[in-house]
Parts: C-alpha cells; sequence; structure tokens
C-alpha cells in the first residue's frame, strides 16, 4: 500500500490539489504560488476557521475519508452562511502521519471537492505537517454579496426564533455510535472503512463527555438499537425537517453524523428575509442561542413541542446535540418566515438566558472541549 511517506510532501500536495476545485471567475491566481490572489466581490470577506482532530471530532473506524471531507467543509462553510453569506474558498491544512495511505488523503481531498461543488466554492491553498494524530484546519472565506451581515447581537424582545435544517440527529449518529462501542456492535453501515485503518487515536475524555442528559430517553424516543450492517439510505438534503414525514432509521442519523447537510440556502434566503439575528447549532441549541441570548442582551424561550419534529430524535438530542448545523435565526413580529424556516421558540426581555417552556433546562446544554460539557 502507497503511503504519504513514499510519495513525499510534494508528491501528495499533487496527488490532493489533483482532486479539488482551485480556479474560479474570482480567483486571479491559484493555490500553487506563494499566496493566492483572490477577489472581494463585494470588497468585503467574511473568514471563519475551525480545526478538526482525529479523536475528537472524528474517527477513522467510524467514518470514511470522504466524510470526514465533506464534514470539514460543510462546517466551516456553515459559520459564513450563518452571517448571511456564501462560501467562495477555503484554505485547507493537514497534520498527517506518514504512514498514512495516499488513498486516504486523495478520497478525503474528494470529499472536500463534493461539497466545494454544491456551492461552487475553491480551494485556495493550505499546509501539510507530519504529526501523529490526524488534524484538520480549514479557514473558509465567503462573500456578503452587498448585504448586512446578520449577527448574534440583533435579537430584540418580541422577534420569533425559527431554525432551517435538522437537530438531534447528529447526535443520535453518535450516540449509536458510542453506543456500539460499549456493546461491541459493528458500527459500519456500508460507510467505506478507512483504507488507513481502523486507528482509533487521541483523547478520548471529550468523547465520554458529550451531552446526554440523564433523563435522556424522557421524550418519545425514536433511537432504536443499531443493526449491524444496516443499509445506508440517504435522506433528503438541505432544508430537512417538517417535510421528512419518514421516520428516520438508524443508517439515517449515522449518515447525518458523519456527513452533515447544513441548510446552505437558508443563510442568505433570512439575511434577505431582515433575520435580526443568526448563527449556526454546531455545539447544541441551548449552547449556542445562549451566545445569541448573552450577544443580544435578551432572554430566549425554546417551544419543545415546536422544536422536536416527529418522528425524529429525542427532545435532549433535539436540544442539546451539535453538529447537525442547523441555521437559527430570529425575525421580527410579523416579518413571516422564508421557506425553509420554522418557528421553534421567542425572544424575551430579560438576563441573557435560554429557557425551554419557560423553564431552565436541567443538564448539559451542549459540547465544550474544555471543563465539563455546558
Ligand atoms: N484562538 C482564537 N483566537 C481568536 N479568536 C478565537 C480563537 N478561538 C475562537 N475564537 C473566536 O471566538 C468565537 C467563538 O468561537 P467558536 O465557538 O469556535 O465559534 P463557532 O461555533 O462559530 O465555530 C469566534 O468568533 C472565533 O473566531
Ligand atoms: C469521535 C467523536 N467524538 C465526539 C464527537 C462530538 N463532537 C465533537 S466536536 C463537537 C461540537 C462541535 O465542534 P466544535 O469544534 O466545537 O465546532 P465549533 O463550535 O467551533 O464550530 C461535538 C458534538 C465527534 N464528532 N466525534
Ligand atoms: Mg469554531
Amino acid at each position: 500500500m502507497e503511503t504519504i511517506d513514499d510519495v513525499g510532501e510534494f508528491g501528495l500536495i499533487a496527488r490532493v490539489q489533483a482532486r479539488l476545485p482551485l480556479t474560479s471567475p474570482d480567483t486571479p491566481v491559484p493555490a500553487g504560488d506563494d499566496a493566492a490572489l483572490l477577489n472581494a466581490p463585494d470588497g468585503r470577506l467574511a473568514v471563519s476557521t475551525d480545526l478538526l482532530l482525529e479523536g475528537n471530532h472524528f474517527r477513522r473506524d467510524w467514518s470514511s475519508p470522504r466524510d470526514i471531507g465533506h464534514k470539514a467543509a460543510a462546517q466551516n462553510f456553515s459559520d459564513i452562511v450563518a452571517m448571511g453569506g456564501v462560501p467562495t474558498s477555503l484554505l485547507l491544512s493537514m497534520v498527517l502521519p506518514g504512514d498514512l495511505p495516499v488513498a486516504w488523503v486523495e478520497e478525503f481531498a474528494e470529499g472536500v471537492a463534493g461539497e466545494c461543488a454544491g456551492l461552487g466554492a475553491i480551494v485556495a491553498g493550505g499546509d501539510m505537517v507530519r504529526g501523529e494524530l490526524i488534524t484538520i484546519s480549514v479557514t473558509v472565506l465567503g462573500t456578503l454579496e452587498g448585504r448586512a451581515p446578520v449577527l448574534r447581537s440583533g435579537a430584540r424582545p418580541g422577534d420569533t426564533v425559527a431554525v432551517a435544517g435538522r437537530l438531534g440527529w447528529s447526535a443520535a449518529g453518535l450516540e449509536l455510535l458510542l453506543s456500539g462501542e460499549k456493546t461491541g456492535v459493528e458500527a459500519g453501515d456500508g460507510a467505506e472503512q478507512a483504507s488507513g485503518g481502523a486507528a482509533q487515536a487521541g483523547p478520548s475524555g471529550s468523547v465520554g463527555s458529550v451531552a446526554v442528559p440523564a433523563e435522556a430517553g424522557s421524550a418519545g424516543s425514536v433511537v432504536v438499537p443499531l443493526e449491524s450492517g444496516s443499509a445506508a439510505r440517504s435522506v433528503a438534503r438541505p432544508g430537512a425537517g417538517p417535510a421528512e414525514s419518514a421516520a428516520p432509521q438508524p443508517a439515517d442519523y449515522l449518515s447525518a453524523h458523519r456527513r452533515p447537510s447544513p441548510p446552505y440556502a437558508a443563510g442568505p434566503q433570512a439575511a434577505r428575509a431582515g433575520a435580526t439575528a443568526m448563527l449556526d447549532v454546531s455545539d447544541g441549541l441551548l449552547a449556542d442561542l445562549t451566545h445569541l441570548a448573552v450577544a443580544s442582551g435578551v432572554a430566549v424561550d425554546v417551544d419543545s413541542a415546536l422544536a422536536v419534529t416527529a418522528p425524529g430524535p429525542r427532545l435532549d438530542l433535539v436540544l442539546t446535540g451539535g453538529e447537525d448545523h442547523a441555521l437559527v435565526a430570529t425575525f421580527a413580529p410579523g416579518a413571516g418566515l422564508p421557506e425553509g424556516w420554522r418557528p421553534i421558540g421567542t425572544v424575551h426581555e430579560g438576563s441573557a438566558a435560554v429557557t425551554v417552556d419557560g423553564k431552565a433546562w436541567d443538564g448539559a446544554v451542549g459540547w465544550s472541549h474544555f471543563g465539563h460539557s455546558e
């Protein structure tokens, strides 16, 4: 098996670049020189960055390299969309073990390319360094197309809180993978096993701290035992939610965890519709709404009956599960919600706090990398 030590740094860059979209009309100088040169169509650039660490954000025995490529790009694109913008390019840096098969990195690059394709985004450069754990750093750039950014700080009392995209699906998939881990049940559902082997590496303490409150299981549980080898059923992509009436299967939750489907079009749509505040749900709805409540100086109440879609994940997963990259936004009363958005709560005057059905949530509100889960 050909490893990346066999082809060397520049051989690997060539193999990866061959699979990436590198040029666009807004790329006067593509990757390959000391720096790329990009046009900023409306004179501003939206910029954001996120790291993915093996063992912490993904596992090679849980996800294919293609899935991980899709996820690394998607979780970054989602931050641009959550400002009301459109992603245009990304920078892709990787720490890679020398004995990793070249095929793993090529497939990962194809995943990144696949996620870029839907948006017409390009890869403007990156870096590669040897290290023990696969670490992926993505920096994304985007355009607001002349619009004002939708910040976390604009929510006002009386606004409606609305969501586009899925809540709790990725967390339901993670729960299945973790339970398979505990019971020894085979977690594979057709995701191509990484040709790099099934090495589970990295800090696992964070895995144990995933937000699954003790009362999990109370509200209309749909999570069913993992069936080994169940066929992966692909579920409709963005805007998923109320329209998805067929009961999601375990394989659907696993796919949602491995390859999130952020509702990309919904961000610019919300901006055009005058959303007062917006952010993406990476850590958990209650955790991320708390950021919005703090930034806006308001109280937010979530109506659990509206947040949960039946059939779908349990209430605790909907409220505290991260990584689906749904969008949450606030809209002035009477503004009307754009297509694909559904109401889940209201903004009130009060201290920067989030309640569920008028009461404080008793348990973790989402994922946190440091300390205890939030
Ligand atoms: N090392 C850092 N240096 C400067 N800013 C940072 C650093 N880490 C995080 N931030 C900023 O803090 C804010 C919150 O980070 P994070 O919770 O990771 O946001 P998100 O969920 O949108 O990825 C972001 O604006 C991010 O850019
Ligand atoms: C192996 C593994 N364990 C646990 C998780 C769960 N998990 C890891 S990071 C995270 C939250 C989102 O990641 P973060 O780096 O906080 O993204 P950001 O908020 O910066 O966008 C979650 C729920 C996972 N995806 N994979
Ligand atoms: Mg971040």
